[in-house]
């Protein structure tokens, strides 16, 4: 659990973060999204003391982070950011092996993990292990990066705009594997993003910034249906809105009994796909593998009760 208490930054009479709060449970995402110079990357590296707040407090679980030495902490919290920050002239194992080093592993268990963690993010140890990151593709070393940061099992990992660099289809690969990483090894993660569809898509709660102020922190379904200010909701899209809202849930839970012609979709297809679907192929319902069948008229109608 990670808790921000009442957290500012000022340089000189200027305030960058003003007064924010809150909590990420222990195992879940917490996305800080918002415009160019909101306060986001100050934020979170006032949680690796990257940057020492001006006021406030940073509870991690029942530490403050104020107590400890910063290096100390470092090594506690991942670390990972746009352009991956990989050591040029280190290679992938040797990257990846940055945190235990430092924390005195044996060798044996280094290896073991640098194994472990290249097998987890799909990249082959006898092909990728000894490879420098400039041999790498840009999606390949964004993993790499992600990895080095995950190397040390932190508690928390703490991502600024890890994915920026990437292109969309390379990035909604990362950000499934990411998830799915994070739920299995029960990290608990804050990102850093300007892009309101990955703070959806991986955020339990999304904290909005506007000018260091904290204006809603809430789960992406209650930003979408309930935004507090005018300004959450034109960062959330009022056209956009209906089908972000879709994306967060599956066909299984909106599938009733029946039988529709046509071939089966899974029953993980998000509702946002699955409505695509209808419209493309001029269809009025879907059959879903296992049973039953998803309907347009029920799709309108959960998309509608986004309505504001
Ligand atoms: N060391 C510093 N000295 C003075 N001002 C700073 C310093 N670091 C950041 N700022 C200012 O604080 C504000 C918030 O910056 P920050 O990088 O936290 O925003 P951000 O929301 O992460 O923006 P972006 O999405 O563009 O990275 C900006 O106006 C920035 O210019």
């Amino acid at each position: 659990m990670i808790r921000l208490d009442h957290l500012s930054k000022r340089y000189h009479d200027v305030t960058v973060v003003d007064d924010v709060s809150l909590t990420v449970e222990t195992g879940q995402i917490g996305a800080l999204v918002g415009t160019s110079g909101s306060g986001k990357t100050t934020l979170l590296r006032m949680i690796n003391r990257l940057v020492e707040p001006s006021a406030g407090r940073v509870w991690i679980g029942d530490t403050d982070a104020a107590t400890l030495a910063p290096h100390l902490l470092r090594r506690r919290i991942g670390y990972a950011i746009q352009g991956h920050g990989l050591f040029p002239h280190r290679t992938v194992g040797e990257n990846i092996a940055t945190v235990p080093r430092l924390l005195g592993w044996r060798e044996a268990e280094i290896g073991a993990r640098i194994d472990e963690l290249m097998h987890l993010f799909d990249l082959d140890p006898a092909l990728y292990r000894d490879r420098l990151p400039h041999a790498l593709s840009g999606g390949q070393q964004q993993r790499v990066g992600v990895a080095r940061a995950l190397a040390a099992r932190p508690e928390l990992l703490l991502m600024d705009e890890p994915f920026g660099a990437l292109d969309p289809v390379i990035r909604a690969r990362a950000q499934t594997d990411l998830r799915a990483i994070q739920r299995q090894l029960g990290t608990t993660l804050v990102i850093v993003t300007h892009d309101m569809e990955e703070a959806i898509t991986l955020g339990d709660r999304i904290a909005v910034m506007d000018k260091g102020r904290l204006l809603q922190y809430a789960p992406p379904a209650e930003i979408l249906t309930a935004p507090a200010t005018p300004f959450v909701e034109a960062l959330v899209g009022s056209a956009e809105r209906p089908f972000r809202l879709l994306s967060l849930t599956s066909v299984a839970d909106l599938r009733e009994a029946g039988t529709a012609p046509g071939p089966e979709i899974a029953p993980e297809t998000t509702l946002r796909e699955a409505l695509a679907l209808c419209l493309w192929q001029g269809r009025t319902a879907l059959p879903v593998a296992g049973g039953g069948v998803v309907t347009l008229a029920a799709l309108q109608a959960r998309a509608e009760g986004g309505r504001v």
